[in-house]
């Protein structure tokens, strides 16, 4: 099992860019199974999922070039609708939870599909009702098929336009129901529709591919459908979440550090959150600068009581960031409750950095009281076992900052998300290396 080895107590300094986003690229790679016409994207991150979705387009058949280091072709104009329902296309998108989002293309296009229970992150329930009820609301015929172990998707009239309130803004779901909707006849209006930038890329490439949707960046889009959707050539924005993980980064080691090209204006509320951590960063035209600081005072409530940072549906604090701001206030002067309302299993790796000599209080499983060490007392190194993404990019940022030798295995769960996460580090400073 590969690890990666940190010598932490280094900090960090000059520049460092981040890579294009993971749930942006699962969404506009998979929309390239709406169109038989060529699709070129670029600023394709070079991470495990992208790989994961990637390989199994190529085993749908679909066309895939690369033409740079991060840009790719994708032509689907001859899939094999035999693959898709077969044993081993619902074994690989259990793979990968983001294999969810071939779905709604490949039943708008071919008029069947599999859902396959995804794989991804083990941080609690992941329920795929949203997407099942969006779907079947567009006509969509859907049946349990034991031994594939997976949801059959059918159609038989077509996709049909109509109007739907989502149970709740799942990323996934809207896109899906949206990328359906795309090939749908007539009108789909759908009503708590969850906005992440990534949403809105999806939809603006879709606009370009000939789909008219109305309500970008808000919760109530409107998907006029077309029988024709054409070739696209589109960009990934920068990885907010990647962006987080470095200001975190940055604070713990006590680093100056400037993330170049983050997209400022797409960040939403990310920045702010991490001010309210008592990180003074900067905009510097579109790179986040981060000064080192010997105090970052978490800011209170004004009534002078605990503060709370919770995730909420976008425009709200991503989910995805919790971790990395839980293990950031462990070297906060002051006190924050951490509270992850979505995933129930997504907090318990605290138990890690409690060994590491942290200050934190689980509450339960969704909440997390931490009291801040204010730089006083460093954390001390760990050998540590990543059990998902987020918590194995935390565990990552305090070993940088913990006094000696730390190791993280299982960093297949970090490699899914954080392109060559070992190499960009190095050239900022830190002192990380990678074992097979
Ligand atoms: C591949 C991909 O894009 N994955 C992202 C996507 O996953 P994904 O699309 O799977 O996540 P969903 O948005 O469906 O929901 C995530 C969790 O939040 C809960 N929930 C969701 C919406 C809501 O209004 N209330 C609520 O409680 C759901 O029940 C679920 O437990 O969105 C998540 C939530 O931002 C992110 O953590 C994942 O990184
Ligand atoms: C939960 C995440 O990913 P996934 O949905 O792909 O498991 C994440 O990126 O933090």
């Amino acid at each position: 099992m590969s690890k990666y080895i940190i010598e932490g107590g280094h900090r960090l300094n000059g520049n460092i860019k981040p890579q294009g986003a993971k749930n942006e690229a699962l969404q506009v790679i998979s929309a390239v199974l709406l169109t038989s016409e060529p699709v070129t994207i670029h600023n394709v991150p070079n991470i495990l999922d992208v790989k994961n979705l990637i390989d199994l387009l190529r085993a749908m058949n679909v066309k895939v070039e690369k033409i740079g280091e991060h840009s790719y072709r994708f032509q689907a104009d001859d899939l094999d609708e035999d693959y898709i329902s077969s044993a081993d296309f619902v074994a690989r998108c259990a793979g990968l939870r983001g294999s969810v989002l071939v779905v709604g293309p490949l039943l708008a296009r071919l008029g069947q599909s599999y859902f396959a229970k995804p794989g991804g992150d083990k941080i609690g329930r992941r329920k795929v009702d949203t997407h099942i009820s969006g779907l079947s609301k567009l006509g969509a015929m859907i049946a349990y098929n034991e031994e594939r172990q997976a949801y059959y998707l059918v159609t038989v009239n077509g996709l049909k336009g109509c109007y739907m309130l989502l149970d709740e803004a799942s990323v996934t779901g809207t896109a899906n129901i949206i990328m359906a909707a795309s090939l749908a006849e007539g009108t789909t209006t759908i009503y708590n529709a969850a906005c992440e930038p990534y949403v809105q890329q999806l939809c603006r490439m879709l606009s370009q591919m000939g789909v008219k949707i109305e309500g970008i960046g808000s919760n109530l889009l409107r998907i006029t459908g077309t029988d024709h959707i054409g070739g696209a050539d589109h960009t990934i924005l920068p990885d907010m979440i990647e962006v987080g993980s470095f200001i975190g980064m940055a604070a713990l080691t006590q680093s100056e550090l400037t993330i170049k090209d983050v997209s400022y204006d797409n960040l939403g509320i990310i920045p702010d959150s991490f001010r309210r951590l008592g990180i003074r960063l900067e905009r510097r035209g579109d790179d986040i600068f981060i000064p080192a600081q010997d105090v970052y005072e978490i800011e209170t409530n004004l009534d002078g009581s605990i503060p709370t940072i919770a995730d909420a549906p976008w425009p709200g604090l991503t989910p995805d960031l919790l971790s990395v701001m839980l293990v950031t206030a462990t070297q906060c002067r002051g006190s924050v409750l951490i509270h992850q309302k979505m995933f129930e299993s997504r907090l318990f790796f605290v138990d890690r950095l409690i060994d590491m000599g942290a200050q934190i209080m689980l509450c339960d499983p969704h909440r997390a009281v931490v009291i801040g060490l204010d730089h006083k007392m460093p954390l001390r190194a760990n050998n540590m076992h990543s059990p998902d993404i987020r918590a194995g990019i935390a565990m990552l940022i305090a070993a940088l900052s913990a006094k000696g030798m730390s190791t993280i295995d299982n960093i297949d769960q970090i490699d899914r998300g954080y392109e060559a996460i070992d190499t960009r580090l190095s050239s900022a400073g830190a002192c990380i290396s990678r074992r097979e």
